[in-house]
């Protein structure tokens, strides 16, 4: 660590977090909502919207764009109100690149929104972003006839020069992932016939489910989506429920934290999505989730999560990651005071996200005296029920907003402080974390 480092120190809780809470809306959810809103015809109406840096991204790019935001807060800090989108007309082109900050979702999103208009846009982002691949999206959108300058490069900053003559596409996806499936079908809503994505497990389909209420012809399966063009979205409702990838900081946290009992309400309880608790519950966790309402096709209502004192290793299989995806290295903590190994297979995703996250649990567990190790796909983490976290450690976080999260709970479940660098990047997903775990905390 240089003197620069900018280190937040986290004091372990005094008390079991105990009662219930909300969390933010859904990031996916969010993205999607403010994009289809952003390309239809007319103004939708969107509530429960995070107000997340990543978020802000997309909103920044839509406005960037010609879409006509008007977002505000509401007492509960999400973001409520209209869009107007560009709807036939489209998109106008920016005198400036957009930049997609830290957002991975922005950026894939955009380029299959962007691959159907006669415009260049350049797309560029942040640090993290300009590493992460993003030929997995041009490439198929290649195929459909946009065009990406530089050419075969893989990495942001790029400019994407759509065509109105998009052809379309039947795709065998040779990755499970909801970014590269929901560019591909949005720039498929503009191409003549059908556009299909079949991906080697399923991968999270709020794409799938939101579509058809902005008045697209969508079709799903298990593994296989499928749109009709050409058509143009209408604008609608959107009310997005709670992020389950930020209930799962919470519900690992209750896990953790001894005497604790703790319910999450108004969380999307989208299967897709909830892979961490099946998780939880096989290493032993009272998990538990009642489905209270929807919200157009997405379920939503509320986890149950008590504190486990006999927690054991389990196996994620491959097939089941997406499902979890975004939530392995918070479940590797908690993997860490397990009794006995915990395997993650299949987990090469994780190592192209803000950062290489198999790498960065493996380094931090290592700093609190835990035995982790890659082995090909397949991470394994070796718990130890009595772990005791010695003093002075420092974490790593490459500002990845999960990973500050993740060892900021190392120490607020932990025996004594910690230090996380660039802590604050949790404001990408979940900028309230902190405060809403302590408002849980029942002071002993
Ligand atoms: O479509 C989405 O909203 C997301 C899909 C996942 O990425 P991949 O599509 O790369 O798996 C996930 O990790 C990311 O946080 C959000
Ligand atoms: C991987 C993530 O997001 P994105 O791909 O949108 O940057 C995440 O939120 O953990």
């Amino acid at each position: 660590m240089t003197a620069q480092e900018n280190l937040t120190t986290i004091e372990p809780v005094n008390g079991p977090l105990v009662g219930s809470i909300s969390v933010p809306g859904d990031k996916s959810i969010s993205h999607r909502a403010v994009l289809f809103a952003a390309m239809a015809e007319g103004t939708s109406r969107l509530s429960g919207v995070l107000d997340s840096e990543d978020v802000r991204s997309s909103l920044g790019a839509v406005s960037k764009l010609g879409a006509k935001v008007n977002l505000e807060k509401a007492p509960d800090g999400s973001l409520y109100g209209g869009i107007t989108g560009w709807g036939v007309k489209g998109p106008s082109a920016p005198s400036e690149p957009i930049d997609c900050g830290n957002s991975g979702t922005t950026t894939r999103l955009l380029m299959g929104i962007l691959a159907p208009w006669d415009i260049e846009v350049e797309l560029t982002g942040d640090d993290s972003l300009r590493r992460r691949p993003m030929r997995r999206v041009s490439g198929p959108l290649s195929r459909m006839g946009a065009k990406f300058l530089p050419e075969d490069q893989d990495t942001l900053p790029l400019t994407i020069h759509g065509t109105r003559n998009l052809k379309a596409l039947d795709y065998d996806a040779p990755v499970a992932s909801a970014q590269v499936k929901t560019a591909i079908l949005l720039a498929g809503l503009s191409a003549d016939g059908t556009t299909r994505v079949t991906e080697p497990s399923p991968s999270r389909n709020h794409t799938e489910l939101m579509l058809p209420e902005f008045g697209a012809h969508t079709t799903a399966a298990s593994g296989v989506a499928e749109v009709v063009g050409p058509t143009t979205l209408k604008a609608s409702e959107v009310v997005v429920p709670g992020d389950p990838s930020s209930a799962a900081f919470i519900a690992c946290a209750a896990a953790l934290i001894p005497g604790s009992a703790i319910q999450i309400e108004g969380v999307s309880l989208n299967p897709a999505r909830i892979g961490f608790l099946r998780t939880l519950e096989q290493m032993g966790v009272d998990a538990s989730r009642r489905s209270v309402s929807s919200s157009g096709k997405e379920l939503s209502g509320i986890i149950s999560v008590q504190y486990c004192d006999k927690l054991h290793g389990c196996e994620v299989p491959a097939d089941k990651i997406p499902s979890l995806v975004d939530e392995v290295p918070v479940l590797a903590l908690v993997a860490a005071h397990a009794k006995g190994i915990t395997v993650f297979r299949g987990v090469d995703e994780l190592r192209v996200k803000e950062t290489d996250r198999v790498a960065a649990v493996i380094d931090g567990l290592a700093k609190i005296g835990v035995d982790a190790w890659a082995d090909g796909s397949d991470l394994f983490i070796e718990g130890n029920p009595d772990l005791v976290i010695p003093e002075g450690v420092k974490f790593e976080t490459g500002k990845d907003h999960r990973l500050a999260m993740t060892w900021a709970l190392a120490g607020l479940s932990g025996n004594c402080p910690v230090q996380v660098a660039d802590f604050e990047s949790c404001a990408v997903s979940y900028p309230a974390f902190l405060s809403d775990i302590r408002s849980l905390v029942r002071e002993r």
